[in-house]
């Protein structure tokens, strides 16, 4: 965002305007959200988020609310936008550390926003701790203070926990990855003019995952389309009673609308699928496993749910990626490459279809290593782009990746999603839309924002079995989504 801020000029918008309409969308949300609130205490940081402070301040004031402006500093240090916001606030300024909160309804959070470089410390860190004790709502300007926007995580152990953040211009990776999307509370997202070209001239590769960024890459249903022009997904399923997974899987596949579903396993693994699957074809593989992903016209297959790390787990993955199909690897896979991303990545390479890897944080840290000093974006990006693979690394704000650095951060799950089964049904999904046509990371990107939607669409109580069921509602959404 800094990036934004320094092409703003050059793209003419001046920095106190954008100031003005910054501290305005603060002051207007605070105004509507809480019109009882008539004592008001902003903090304010010595940078420009200080300086949006300011001008809330004098809104606020305006429209007749009492308010008191705690300073972090001397008012003679600020600079710029923000020492011109401070010289037009004629109202009562206070040093900090006496920040009276015992005194007031509401507190504007103003310390530090995008320009936040180290830990809080001193005066400012117990104005945060006396803030998040006091038991006010606490208005978050752009970020809460403490917050790294760019990880989603606090820099030092000192971080505001807002009950609403209002941020301009564009959401920032914070906002959305966990434990940032707590500590944010609600977000709006205030319009305050910034020129396109400004935002354009940042060339961002994240986004919040929405329908909008990947919907027409999804293939619609054609009415001249049969089957298996519309995909023929394969599962590989586990054994005799751990057969359950690559059924949520293969369930999951054609609901996405993929025209075919086979799963494939020994004969007692299959007598159990049978008694639950009509629509999904069942076959004995054993030998020919490679000969059915060619001779049928496989174009995607999931290897990993619940299939156990073994040697034929191992020969099944290699062979679907000899055969060109499109590979989802979940699960047991991550266990077969435990501490061998390079030889996962070589495997990758022999493909001439794509891959997409769908690990949870214990599943990619077994394959990929810890990394704690790197946000979720950057370990999920850093794993596609040494694996060749489009990465989903799961969780409440499950992050796609591809290996060229684009990314999307979803926060359409729900926390009951977070259950045993529905990672199969992810999994599943991801084939299901691959086998149709789109590529991967739109694929994987759709499949983890209509997972969201269908687990939404059942409610609490919901189990993974719900969730292939609940997808046509969830493509429903999308669709509504897409037309307005
Ligand atoms: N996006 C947009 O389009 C627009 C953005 N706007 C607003 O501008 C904000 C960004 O402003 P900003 O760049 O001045 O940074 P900000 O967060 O105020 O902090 C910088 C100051 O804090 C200091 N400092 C840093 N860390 C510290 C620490 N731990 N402890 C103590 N001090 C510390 C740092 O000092 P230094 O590190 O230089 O020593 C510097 O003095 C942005 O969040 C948004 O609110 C709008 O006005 C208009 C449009
Ligand atoms: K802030």
């Amino acid at each position: 965002m800094t990036r934004v801020d320094a092409a703003a000029p050059a793209a003419g918008a001046s920095g106190s305007a954008l100031m003005e309409r910054a501290g305005g969308a603060v002051a207007a949300e605070v105004a509507n959200g809480w019109p009882d609130a008539r004592r008001i205490l902003v903090l304010a940081g010595p940078g420009n988020n200080g300086g949006d402070g300011f001008v809330a301040a004098r809104k606020l004031a305006e429209a007749g609310r009492e308010v008191l402006v705690a300073l972090l500093g001397d008012r003679e240090s600020l600079k710029g936008d923000a020492a011109v916001a401070a010289a037009r606030w004629t109202g009562e300024t206070g040093p900090l550390p006496n920040a009276p909160f015992e005194a007031c309804d509401l507190v504007i959070d103003a310390l530090f926003g995008a320009g936040l470089g180290r830990p809080i410390e001193g005066a400012a860190a117990d104005a945060v701790s006396a803030a998040n004790a006091s038991g006010l709502p606490i208005v978050s300007v752009d970020v809460p203070s403490g917050l790294d926007g760019a990880t989603g995580r606090p820099l030092g152990d000192a971080c505001v926990r807002a009950s609403l953040t209002v941020t301009f211009v564009r959401l920032k990776p914070g906002h959305v990855l966990t434990p940032g999307r707590s500590l944010c509370g609600r977000v709006v997202l205030a319009d305050i003019g910034m020129p396109e070209d400004a935002v354009a001239g940042i060339g961002a590769r994240a986004f919040l995952n929405r329908p909008a960024l990947w919907r027409d890459q999804l293939p619609a249903p054609s009415i001249e389309g049969h089957k298996y022009s519309r995909g023929h997904v394969a599962v590989w399923s586990g054994p005799e009673l751990s057969t359950g997974a690559a059924r949520l899987s293969a369930l999951a596949a054609l609901r996405s609308g993929a025209g075919a579903v086979t799963l494939l396993g020994q004969r007692a693994a299959l007598k159990e699928h049978a008694a639950h699957l009509t629509a999904v074809m069942l076959r004995e593989a054993e030998n020919d496993w490679a000969e059915f992903l060619t001779q049928r016209r496989v174009s995607a297959v999931v290897v990993g749910p619940a299939a156990g790390p073994t040697e034929r787990t191992a020969k099944a993955l290699t062979e679907a990626i000899e055969a060109g199909c499109h590979v989802v690897m979940d699960a047991d896979v991550f266990s077969l490459f435990a501490g061998r991303p390079d030889d996962l990545a070589a495997l990758i390479a022999r493909g001439s279809g794509q891959v997409a890897l769908t690990p949870h944080e214990g599943e990619f840290a077994r394959v990929f290593g810890v990394d704690k000093t790197a946000s979720k974006l950057e370990r999920a990006r850093a794993a596609a782009a040494r694996s060749g693979a489009t990465v989903l690394l799961k969780g409440a704000d499950t992050v796609v990746a591809t290996p060229d650095g684009r990314a999307t951060v979803a926060d359409n799950a729900p926390p009951y999603l977070a259950t045993a089964g529905a990672g199969d049904v992810l999994a599943g999904l991801c084939a299901g839309l691959l086998a149709q046509g789109a590529p991967a990371f739109e694929a994987a990107s759709a499949a983890v924002w209509l997972h969201g939607e269908a687990a939404t669409a059942v409610g609490r109580g919901l189990i993974a079995d719900d969730l292939p069921g609940a997808i046509p509602e969830a493509l429903r959404r999308m669709e509504e989504r897409a037309a307005g």
